[in-house]
């Protein structure tokens, strides 16, 4: 029976994955979103949309390298997500129409999106595991990073998906009525700059005893008004995110660099709206990193290491194992932004947060399965086509 049962699974989840997700543009988020939404049209859309953002990741999952396939944390995700997949394909016949149906949908997606909440920490156990157990090479590192960029991507999206729906037609409507869901249409950038300095500055205080002041300037490059503050079509938490965890990155840095000095050299941050995009740029005095360095800290495999500016009443770590600046970057890509880290050794860092302002340009990026994807999987290592140091008498393998 459980062999006909795989191979039925194993059936929906090559259907599923033989569809490319459907990218969402902010637009179509706040336009479905604001005139009198319809839980059936949405229904009709998840029920679809869902299932093939879960099989395309999961078919990725499947190309993992096998030892890290068989790290208990990694098996344990693997579990939710085809729980969930089937879960979801439950409603594959469903009638639209039935008020009862679509109520209990909301409420399964509620139980789907509980079960995937400590993912990120899970995922982050399974490379510790596998890295105790075998050790981990060159080669499967750029695996794993290129994996769980897509991994932590599809991740995003599913999230955002679940969210508008629950948020739109869920029980709870506590929320804020200028919203359309997760999503905040006149978003104040300022704002949620200064709520995530003071939070970040307070963990500061309370580790390190101080910490720096912040002097936030905005340039409204379009706008008659030059005065008038900088609003956008953006999600809040995501911005919310990715700038608490540069404060923190930036805190700690003029906090350990200037350890003795009484007086600490102030943060900088400078919010631009240009024509096409909304610039944060955030400078800070800490010293910098030598570029040897600098790309490692968008390394899943080098953040797997406890980091100080935790939360230290009891709760989770804030930034799980340190994976803030990868996950930050993820949520500023996800609709065709960046995060950018640019450092002067011996002086300090700028950290730069691009962002669409237009809404019809603001499209999801996701991770799409496909032959060029599974081949990152099997391909053997790469051999440099650039001369590595020292390599001078060998004769060429190419
Ligand atoms: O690498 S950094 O330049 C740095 C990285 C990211 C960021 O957002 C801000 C930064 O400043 N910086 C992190 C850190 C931590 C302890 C001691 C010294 C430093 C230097």
């Amino acid at each position: 029976f459980s062999r006909r049962l795989f191979q039925h699974f194993r059936q929906y989840l090559d259907h599923y994955s033989q569809y490319n997700p459907s990218p969402l543009s902010m637009k179509q988020f706040i336009d479905f979103g604001s005139q009198n939404a319809c839980e059936k049209t949405s229904f009709e859309f998840l029920r679809k949309e869902l299932p093939v953002r879960l099989a395309n990741i999961m078919k990725e999952i499947n190309l993992l390298p096998d030892n890290l396939l068989q790290m208990p944390s990694v098996a344990m995700v693997q579990g939710w997500y085809q729980l969930s997949f089937k879960e979801i394909l439950a409603y594959e016949h469903a009638d639209p129409d039935d008020a009862e149906m679509l109520e209990n949908f909301t409420e399964r997606l509620v139980k789907i999106r509980n079960r995937h909440t400590n993912v990120v920490e899970t995922m982050a156990q399974g490379v510790i595991e596998l890295k105790e157990s075998h050790g981990i090479d060159s080669n499967t590192e750029t695996r794993i990073q290129y994996f769980l960029d897509r991994f932590y991507m599809s991740r995003i999206s599913i999230r955002m998906l679940i969210n508008q729906h629950t948020l739109l037609f869920g029980s709870q409507l506590s929320q804020n009525t200028r919203h359309i869901g997760c999503i905040d249409p006149n978003c104040v950038v300022i704002d949620v700059v200064k709520d995530s300095y003071e939070n970040a500055k307070f963990l500061c205080d309370q580790y390190y005893l101080t910490a720096p002041e912040v002097k936030i300037t905005s340039l409204n490059a379009t706008a008659e008004e030059k005065a008038e503050q900088i609003r956008m079509v953006y999600v809040p938490s995501h911005l919310y995110h990715i700038l608490f965890e540069l404060f923190k990155n930036a805190m700690r840095a003029v906090v350990e660099f200037h350890n003795e000095d009484v007086e600490l050299p102030h943060l900088e941050v400078m919010i631009t709206k240009g024509v096409e995009d909304v610039s944060i740029k955030m400078s800070d005095k800490g010293g910098g990193i030598p570029r040897s360095k600098s790309e490692m800290l968008f390394h899943y495999m080098y953040s797997t290491a406890p980091q100080p500016m935790r939360s230290d009443n009891g709760s989770a770590p804030l930034a799980g194992y340190g994976y803030g600046l990868p996950l930050s970057r993820l949520y500023a890509r996800y609709f065709h932004g960046d995060l950018i880290l640019s450092s002067v050794e011996g002086c300090g860092t700028d950290a730069f947060i691009y962002l669409k302002l237009f809404p019809s340009e603001a499209n999801e990026l996701l991770p799409v399965y496909n032959t060029t994807a599974s081949k990152m999987y099997h391909s053997d290592t790469l051999i440099s086509d650039w001369s590595s140091p020292g390599a001078g008498t060998t004769m060429s393998r190419g």
